[in-house]
Protein backbone atom coordinates (compact mmCIF):
# COMPACT_ATOMS: atom_id res chain seq x y z
CA UNK A 1 0.00 0.00 0.00
CA UNK A 2 1.08 3.74 -0.96
CA UNK A 3 0.61 6.90 1.31
CA UNK A 4 -2.26 8.95 0.71
CA UNK A 5 -2.90 11.60 2.67
CA UNK A 6 -0.87 12.81 6.06
CA UNK A 7 -2.65 14.96 8.66
CA UNK A 8 -0.75 16.49 10.81
CA UNK A 9 -1.37 18.55 13.68
CA UNK A 10 -4.89 19.95 12.27
CA UNK A 11 -5.92 22.58 14.61
CA UNK A 12 -9.15 24.46 13.39
CA UNK A 13 -11.09 27.03 15.53
CA UNK A 14 -14.21 28.94 14.17
CA UNK A 15 -15.29 32.73 15.49
CA UNK A 16 -18.74 33.01 16.41
CA UNK A 17 -21.04 35.47 18.40
CA UNK A 18 -20.16 33.81 21.46
CA UNK A 19 -16.29 33.81 21.09
CA UNK A 20 -13.54 32.11 19.24
CA UNK A 21 -14.17 28.21 19.63
CA UNK A 22 -11.87 25.51 19.21
CA UNK A 23 -13.35 22.80 16.73
CA UNK A 24 -10.56 20.43 16.10
CA UNK A 25 -7.27 20.62 18.43
CA UNK A 26 -3.69 19.38 17.04
CA UNK A 27 -5.23 16.16 15.66
CA UNK A 28 -2.70 13.77 13.28
CA UNK A 29 -3.19 10.81 11.33
CA UNK A 30 -2.71 9.40 7.92
CA UNK A 31 -4.12 6.70 5.22
CA UNK A 32 -2.91 4.17 2.87
CA UNK A 33 -4.25 4.16 -0.66
CA UNK A 34 -7.17 1.23 -0.55
CA UNK A 35 -7.43 1.92 3.40
CA UNK A 36 -10.77 2.73 5.21
CA UNK A 37 -10.72 4.59 8.35
CA UNK A 38 -13.43 4.93 10.60
CA UNK A 39 -13.52 8.32 12.71
CA UNK A 40 -16.19 8.15 15.22
CA UNK A 41 -17.58 9.95 18.26
CA UNK A 42 -20.49 11.77 19.31
CA UNK A 43 -22.47 14.44 18.22
CA UNK A 44 -19.68 18.18 17.96
CA UNK A 45 -16.72 15.96 18.64
CA UNK A 46 -15.25 17.35 15.55
CA UNK A 47 -15.70 14.69 13.41
CA UNK A 48 -17.28 16.25 10.04
CA UNK A 49 -15.00 19.51 10.20
CA UNK A 50 -11.71 17.48 10.47
CA UNK A 51 -13.14 16.05 7.22
CA UNK A 52 -13.73 18.81 5.33
CA UNK A 53 -10.39 20.67 6.13
CA UNK A 54 -9.24 17.82 4.32
CA UNK A 55 -10.88 19.41 1.08
CA UNK A 56 -10.51 23.28 2.64
CA UNK A 57 -13.94 23.29 2.56
CA UNK A 58 -14.71 24.78 5.96
CA UNK A 59 -16.49 28.25 6.13
CA UNK A 60 -14.80 31.91 5.96
CA UNK A 61 -15.03 31.74 10.43
CA UNK A 62 -12.49 28.87 9.67
CA UNK A 63 -9.22 29.86 11.40
CA UNK A 64 -6.51 26.99 10.68
CA UNK A 65 -3.30 26.59 13.33
CA UNK A 66 -0.14 27.58 11.93
CA UNK A 67 1.15 24.24 12.62
CA UNK A 68 -1.68 22.61 10.58
CA UNK A 69 -0.04 20.65 7.21
CA UNK A 70 -2.07 18.38 5.43
CA UNK A 71 -0.16 16.06 2.54
CA UNK A 72 -1.93 14.82 -0.52
CA UNK A 73 0.38 11.70 -2.08
CA UNK A 74 -0.53 12.11 -6.08
CA UNK A 75 1.35 10.18 -8.88
CA UNK A 76 2.35 13.69 -9.79
CA UNK A 77 3.59 14.25 -5.65
CA UNK A 78 2.55 15.70 -3.09
CA UNK A 79 -0.39 18.49 -2.59
CA UNK A 80 -0.30 20.93 0.39
CA UNK A 81 -3.81 20.89 0.76
CA UNK A 82 -3.08 24.42 3.08
CA UNK A 83 -1.72 26.18 0.41
CA UNK A 84 -4.30 26.21 -2.49
CA UNK A 85 -5.96 29.41 -3.14
CA UNK A 86 -7.51 29.75 -6.09
CA UNK A 87 -10.38 28.08 -7.88
CA UNK A 88 -8.49 25.79 -10.07
CA UNK A 89 -6.32 24.59 -7.43
CA UNK A 90 -8.66 23.73 -5.03
CA UNK A 91 -10.53 21.30 -7.48
CA UNK A 92 -7.68 19.24 -7.06
CA UNK A 93 -8.91 18.54 -3.60
CA UNK A 94 -12.86 19.33 -4.29
CA UNK A 95 -14.18 16.62 -6.41
CA UNK A 96 -11.78 16.01 -7.90
CA UNK A 97 -8.66 13.61 -5.85
CA UNK A 98 -10.84 13.76 -2.84
CA UNK A 99 -14.97 13.16 -3.16
CA UNK A 100 -17.49 13.86 0.08
CA UNK A 101 -20.63 11.91 0.22
CA UNK A 102 -23.17 13.31 3.06
CA UNK A 103 -26.05 11.80 5.09
CA UNK A 104 -29.09 12.72 3.15
CA UNK A 105 -28.14 12.68 -0.51
CA UNK A 106 -30.55 15.07 -1.30
CA UNK A 107 -28.54 17.63 -0.30
CA UNK A 108 -26.33 16.57 -3.38
CA UNK A 109 -28.91 17.12 -6.34
CA UNK A 110 -29.55 19.74 -7.64
CA UNK A 111 -33.62 19.40 -7.54
CA UNK A 112 -34.75 20.66 -10.63
CA UNK A 113 -31.97 18.81 -12.74
CA UNK A 114 -31.48 15.14 -13.65
CA UNK A 115 -29.13 12.81 -12.02
CA UNK A 116 -27.48 12.31 -15.35
CA UNK A 117 -26.86 16.01 -16.11
CA UNK A 118 -25.79 16.53 -12.67
CA UNK A 119 -23.04 13.87 -13.44
CA UNK A 120 -22.22 14.84 -16.66
CA UNK A 121 -21.74 18.47 -15.46
CA UNK A 122 -19.27 17.05 -12.40
CA UNK A 123 -17.53 14.66 -15.15
CA UNK A 124 -16.67 17.51 -17.94
CA UNK A 125 -15.38 19.73 -14.63
CA UNK A 126 -13.27 17.60 -13.80
CA UNK A 127 -11.93 15.58 -16.72
CA UNK A 128 -11.03 15.49 -19.90
CA UNK A 129 -13.96 13.53 -21.22
CA UNK A 130 -16.50 14.93 -24.13
CA UNK A 131 -20.00 14.69 -23.10
CA UNK A 132 -20.84 11.69 -24.68
CA UNK A 133 -17.53 9.27 -22.47
CA UNK A 134 -19.40 11.66 -19.23
CA UNK A 135 -22.83 10.31 -20.45
CA UNK A 136 -21.55 6.96 -20.90
CA UNK A 137 -19.08 6.75 -18.21
CA UNK A 138 -22.32 8.43 -15.60
CA UNK A 139 -24.95 5.57 -16.87
CA UNK A 140 -22.03 2.51 -16.46
CA UNK A 141 -21.52 3.79 -12.68
CA UNK A 142 -25.22 4.07 -12.06
CA UNK A 143 -25.27 0.18 -13.16
CA UNK A 144 -21.87 -0.73 -11.54
CA UNK A 145 -23.47 0.75 -8.00
CA UNK A 146 -26.10 -1.87 -8.57
CA UNK A 147 -29.04 1.07 -9.85
CA UNK A 148 -31.33 -1.27 -12.52
CA UNK A 149 -32.31 0.36 -15.33
CA UNK A 150 -29.51 2.57 -15.03
CA UNK A 151 -30.42 4.48 -19.03
CA UNK A 152 -33.90 5.49 -17.42
CA UNK A 153 -32.48 6.47 -14.51
CA UNK A 154 -30.23 8.86 -15.62
CA UNK A 155 -32.67 11.01 -17.09
CA UNK A 156 -34.86 11.07 -13.74
CA UNK A 157 -34.73 13.68 -10.59
CA UNK A 158 -33.59 12.99 -7.22
CA UNK A 159 -36.97 12.89 -5.87
CA UNK A 160 -37.95 10.08 -8.45
CA UNK A 161 -35.94 7.62 -6.83
CA UNK A 162 -35.98 6.00 -3.10
CA UNK A 163 -33.96 6.87 -0.02
CA UNK A 164 -31.64 3.79 -0.96
CA UNK A 165 -31.49 4.41 -4.97
CA UNK A 166 -30.76 8.00 -4.25
CA UNK A 167 -28.11 7.35 -1.54
CA UNK A 168 -26.50 4.67 -4.48
CA UNK A 169 -26.75 7.57 -7.00
CA UNK A 170 -24.42 9.60 -4.70
CA UNK A 171 -21.86 7.01 -4.34
CA UNK A 172 -21.54 6.92 -8.43
CA UNK A 173 -21.48 10.48 -9.02
CA UNK A 174 -18.93 10.78 -5.95
CA UNK A 175 -16.75 7.87 -7.42
CA UNK A 176 -17.50 8.47 -11.31
CA UNK A 177 -14.16 11.16 -11.32
CA UNK A 178 -12.38 8.13 -9.40
CA UNK A 179 -11.28 10.11 -6.63
CA UNK A 180 -8.40 9.18 -4.92
CA UNK A 181 -9.89 9.69 -1.40
CA UNK A 182 -13.65 9.36 -0.52
CA UNK A 183 -15.26 10.35 2.53
CA UNK A 184 -18.48 9.22 3.73
CA UNK A 185 -20.06 11.76 6.43
CA UNK A 186 -22.79 9.70 7.72
CA UNK A 187 -23.66 7.62 4.44
CA UNK A 188 -25.79 5.34 5.97
CA UNK A 189 -27.24 6.97 9.35
CA UNK A 190 -30.99 7.56 7.50
CA UNK A 191 -30.91 4.13 5.70
CA UNK A 192 -33.16 1.14 7.25
CA UNK A 193 -30.38 -1.67 8.19
CA UNK A 194 -30.94 -4.06 5.00
CA UNK A 195 -30.10 -1.10 2.55
CA UNK A 196 -27.54 0.20 4.74
CA UNK A 197 -25.87 -3.38 4.57
CA UNK A 198 -25.88 -3.36 0.65
CA UNK A 199 -24.39 0.24 0.70
CA UNK A 200 -21.66 -0.72 3.09
CA UNK A 201 -20.56 -3.72 0.96
CA UNK A 202 -20.94 -2.04 -2.09
CA UNK A 203 -18.27 0.39 -0.89
CA UNK A 204 -15.89 -2.10 0.34
CA UNK A 205 -15.89 -3.61 -3.25
CA UNK A 206 -15.46 0.21 -4.61
CA UNK A 207 -12.65 0.24 -2.33
CA UNK A 208 -10.99 -3.08 -3.42
CA UNK A 209 -11.82 -2.25 -7.31
CA UNK A 210 -10.59 1.40 -7.55
CA UNK A 211 -7.76 0.95 -4.40
CA UNK A 212 -8.86 4.35 -2.92
CA UNK A 213 -9.04 5.55 0.34
CA UNK A 214 -12.11 6.15 2.35
CA UNK A 215 -12.57 7.98 5.77
CA UNK A 216 -16.22 6.55 6.94
CA UNK A 217 -17.64 9.17 9.31
CA UNK A 218 -20.20 7.92 12.18
CA UNK A 219 -21.26 7.99 15.85
CA UNK A 220 -21.96 4.62 15.47
CA UNK A 221 -19.13 1.88 16.51
CA UNK A 222 -20.91 -1.04 15.10
CA UNK A 223 -20.57 0.32 11.54
CA UNK A 224 -17.16 0.84 11.91
CA UNK A 225 -16.79 -2.88 12.92
CA UNK A 226 -17.93 -4.15 9.45
CA UNK A 227 -16.29 -1.44 7.55
CA UNK A 228 -12.89 0.15 8.34
CA UNK A 229 -9.43 -1.34 8.96
CA UNK A 230 -8.63 1.05 11.24
CA UNK A 231 -10.18 4.09 13.90
CA UNK A 232 -9.52 7.12 14.93
CA UNK A 233 -12.07 7.98 17.88
CA UNK A 234 -12.09 11.86 18.60
CA UNK A 235 -13.32 13.45 21.31
CA UNK A 236 -14.61 17.37 21.39
CA UNK A 237 -12.03 17.85 18.88
CA UNK A 238 -9.37 15.71 20.25
CA UNK A 239 -7.98 12.25 18.70
CA UNK A 240 -8.38 9.85 21.94
CA UNK A 241 -7.11 6.56 20.48
CA UNK A 242 -6.45 5.25 17.22
CA UNK A 243 -5.50 1.93 16.07
CA UNK A 244 -6.80 -1.20 14.25
CA UNK A 245 -10.27 -2.04 13.96
CA UNK A 246 -9.90 -5.30 16.02
CA UNK A 247 -7.52 -3.65 18.40
CA UNK A 248 -9.79 -0.68 19.60
CA UNK A 249 -12.52 -2.47 20.01
CA UNK A 250 -11.26 -5.51 21.19
CA UNK A 251 -9.00 -4.22 23.72
CA UNK A 252 -10.53 -0.08 23.93
CA UNK A 253 -7.57 1.57 25.63
CA UNK A 254 -8.90 4.73 26.33
CA UNK A 255 -11.96 5.16 28.98
CA UNK A 256 -13.99 7.03 26.31
CA UNK A 257 -13.79 4.37 23.33
CA UNK A 258 -14.78 2.05 26.52
CA UNK A 259 -17.90 4.08 27.51
CA UNK A 260 -19.02 4.09 23.35
CA UNK A 261 -18.65 0.41 23.26
CA UNK A 262 -20.32 -0.06 26.54
CA UNK A 263 -22.97 2.25 24.75
CA UNK A 264 -23.88 -0.23 22.22
CA UNK A 265 -26.46 -2.56 22.21
CA UNK A 266 -25.79 -6.34 22.21
CA UNK A 267 -27.78 -9.02 20.57
CA UNK A 268 -26.28 -11.84 22.84
CA UNK A 269 -28.03 -10.64 25.89
CA UNK A 270 -31.19 -8.18 25.04
CA UNK A 271 -31.84 -7.79 28.45
CA UNK A 272 -28.99 -6.32 29.56
CA UNK A 273 -29.39 -2.88 30.29
CA UNK A 274 -27.08 -0.39 28.06
CA UNK A 275 -24.98 1.77 29.71
CA UNK A 276 -24.74 5.59 28.02
CA UNK A 277 -21.69 7.98 28.90
CA UNK A 278 -22.87 9.65 31.38
CA UNK A 279 -23.30 13.29 31.24
CA UNK A 280 -23.30 15.47 28.10
CA UNK A 281 -20.15 16.66 26.09
CA UNK A 282 -19.58 20.02 27.13
CA UNK A 283 -19.93 23.11 24.99
CA UNK A 284 -16.95 23.94 23.26
CA UNK A 285 -16.64 26.77 24.50
CA UNK A 286 -16.19 25.67 27.66
CA UNK A 287 -13.38 23.31 27.10
CA UNK A 288 -12.83 21.79 30.14
CA UNK A 289 -8.60 21.95 31.18
CA UNK A 290 -6.08 18.76 31.51
CA UNK A 291 -7.97 15.80 29.42
CA UNK A 292 -10.96 17.28 27.83
CA UNK A 293 -12.56 13.94 28.61
CA UNK A 294 -12.32 14.25 32.65
CA UNK A 295 -15.52 15.45 33.35
CA UNK A 296 -17.27 12.39 32.12
CA UNK A 297 -14.11 9.81 32.79
CA UNK A 298 -15.07 6.98 34.84
CA UNK A 299 -11.47 6.40 35.24
CA UNK A 300 -10.10 9.49 36.67
CA UNK A 301 -6.60 8.66 38.29
CA UNK A 302 -6.39 11.87 39.56
CA UNK A 303 -5.89 15.84 39.99
CA UNK A 304 -3.30 15.05 37.17
CA UNK A 305 -6.47 14.51 34.69
CA UNK A 306 -7.93 17.69 35.46
CA UNK A 307 -4.67 19.65 34.90
CA UNK A 308 -2.67 18.24 32.27
CA UNK A 309 -3.51 17.16 28.40
CA UNK A 310 -2.69 13.63 27.73
CA UNK A 311 -0.03 12.81 25.37
CA UNK A 312 -0.56 9.93 22.56
CA UNK A 313 1.03 7.14 23.67
CA UNK A 314 1.32 3.96 22.15
CA UNK A 315 0.17 0.81 23.68
CA UNK A 316 0.90 -1.53 21.40
CA UNK A 317 1.94 -1.90 17.61
CA UNK A 318 -0.04 0.66 15.59
CA UNK A 319 -2.55 1.39 18.81
CA UNK A 320 -2.49 4.41 20.85
CA UNK A 321 -4.26 6.25 23.23
CA UNK A 322 -4.10 9.88 25.17
CA UNK A 323 -4.69 8.74 28.07
CA UNK A 324 -3.14 8.93 31.73
CA UNK A 325 -3.50 5.55 32.51
CA UNK A 326 -0.85 4.61 30.30
CA UNK A 327 1.44 6.61 31.43
CA UNK A 328 0.90 5.17 35.44
CA UNK A 329 0.74 2.30 34.00
CA UNK A 330 4.55 2.54 33.06
CA UNK A 331 5.37 3.78 35.55
CA UNK A 332 4.59 0.91 37.76
CA UNK A 333 5.81 -1.68 35.38
N1 LIG B 1 -19.16 27.09 10.68
C1 LIG B 1 -19.06 26.89 11.99
N2 LIG B 1 -19.04 27.92 12.84
C2 LIG B 1 -18.94 27.73 14.17
N3 LIG B 1 -18.86 26.52 14.75
C3 LIG B 1 -18.87 25.45 13.95
C4 LIG B 1 -18.98 25.55 12.52
N4 LIG B 1 -18.99 24.30 12.00
C5 LIG B 1 -18.88 23.44 13.04
N5 LIG B 1 -18.82 24.12 14.21
C6 LIG B 1 -18.66 23.55 15.54
O1 LIG B 1 -17.55 22.68 15.54
C7 LIG B 1 -17.77 21.58 16.40
C8 LIG B 1 -17.56 20.28 15.64
O2 LIG B 1 -18.61 20.12 14.68
P1 LIG B 1 -18.72 18.87 13.70
O3 LIG B 1 -19.91 19.11 12.81
O4 LIG B 1 -17.43 18.57 13.06
O5 LIG B 1 -19.06 17.68 14.70
P2 LIG B 1 -19.39 16.19 14.35
O6 LIG B 1 -18.53 15.36 15.26
O7 LIG B 1 -19.27 15.94 12.90
O8 LIG B 1 -20.89 16.08 14.81
P3 LIG B 1 -22.16 15.42 14.06
O9 LIG B 1 -22.03 13.96 14.31
O10 LIG B 1 -23.32 16.04 14.81
O11 LIG B 1 -22.09 15.84 12.63
C9 LIG B 1 -19.19 21.72 16.94
O12 LIG B 1 -19.12 22.30 18.21
C10 LIG B 1 -19.83 22.66 15.95
O13 LIG B 1 -20.84 23.41 16.57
Amino acid sequence: MSRLIDVENLTLQFDTDEGRITAVDNVSFSLEAGEVMGLVGESGSGKSVTAKSLMKLNPRNAIYGPDTKITLHLEDGPVDVMSLQTDAEMKIVRGGSISLIFQEPMASFAPAISIGDQMVEQLMIHTDFSKAQSRELSVEMLDRVGISDPGTRFGQYAFELSGGMRQRAMIAMALSTKPKLLIADEPTTALDVTIQAQVIDLMKDLVTEFGMGIIFITHDLGVIAQTADKVAVMYLGKLVEQGSVRDVIRRPAHPYTRGLLAALPTLDDIDAPLTPIPGDIPSPLERPSGCVYHTRCQEVIGARCSVEAPQFMTVDTNHAAACHIHDANEGAA
